[in-house]
């Protein structure tokens, strides 16, 4: 099956709708509420190893990965959580930190300072298909740590707090966090682009999500 995107007249074809690739099904989930039936997409679920850099390079490089590994057009997306007391760490390495230290231990990295600001950044990439360059899309929402509060069923949702909310993001209705959140910001780009792009699918035309 070919796995190139075609330029005819003046739209691109796609070999088929775009994979969303993730091994968290969390994400999934906001993702598509948020997308609704706005893009057609696919999902597979799959861990993609992760470069150490500055968060763009990160979310490029899984894309370049999972295009590679589905053979066709995929989106990605890598979620940081920046500390601004730390300049921006744990930034990428929110997941290890979270893992190792938990919502507690994230909170006592900011014992040492005034500043609790913080915020959620979260960068998709879109690769057309194997050996296109990625394209970004950014979104962020400002915040500040506290301690944890609401459900603990989302990562670092308890601790954060964006700005002008009595809420942590766990406490949210699901739609509130959507509606303002990162992921949210992020995808508005993404639809903006392909409402701008006008994709068209060589295979189907059928939402799989
Ligand atoms: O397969 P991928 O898509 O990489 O999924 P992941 O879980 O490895 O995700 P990241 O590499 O982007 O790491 C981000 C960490 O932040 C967590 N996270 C991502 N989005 C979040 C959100 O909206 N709210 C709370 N935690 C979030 C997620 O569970 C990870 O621990
Ligand atoms: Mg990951």
């Amino acid at each position: 099956m070919a796995a190139a995107a075609r330029t005819v007249g003046s739209g691109v074809v796609l070999p088929r709708s775009v994979t969303f690739v993730t091994g968290n099904a969390k994400k999934l989930e906001e993702v598509r509420a948020i997308l609704g039936q706005s893009i057609p997409f696919q999902s597979l679920k799959l861990d993609l190893p992760e470069l150490q850099g500055e968060p763009e390079d990160i979310s490029k490089e899984k894309a370049r990965i999972a295009a590679k590994e589905v053979n066709g057009p995929v989106l990605v997306e890598d979620t940081c959580l920046c500390f601004n007391a730390l300049k921006g760490l744990p930034g990428p390495y929110i997941k290890w930190f979270l893992q190792k230290i938990s919502h507690e231990g994230l909170n006592n990295l900011l014992m040492a300072y005034e500043d609790k600001t913080a915020y959620a950044m979260c960068i998709f990439s879109l690769a057309l298909g194997p050996n296109t360059e990625p394209m970004t899309f950014v979104g962020k929402t400002l915040g500040r740590i506290v301690p944890a509060r609401g459900p603990n069923d989302f990562g670092w949702d308890p601790i954060f707090q964006p700005h002008g909310y009595d809420q942590t993001y766990a406490e949210m209705p699901k739609e509130e966090k959507n509606k303002i959140s990162h992921r949210g910001k992020a995808l508005e780009l993404v639809k903006l682009h392909f409402a701008e792009a006008r994709y068209t699918f060589q295979t189907d035309s059928t939402t799989q999500n």
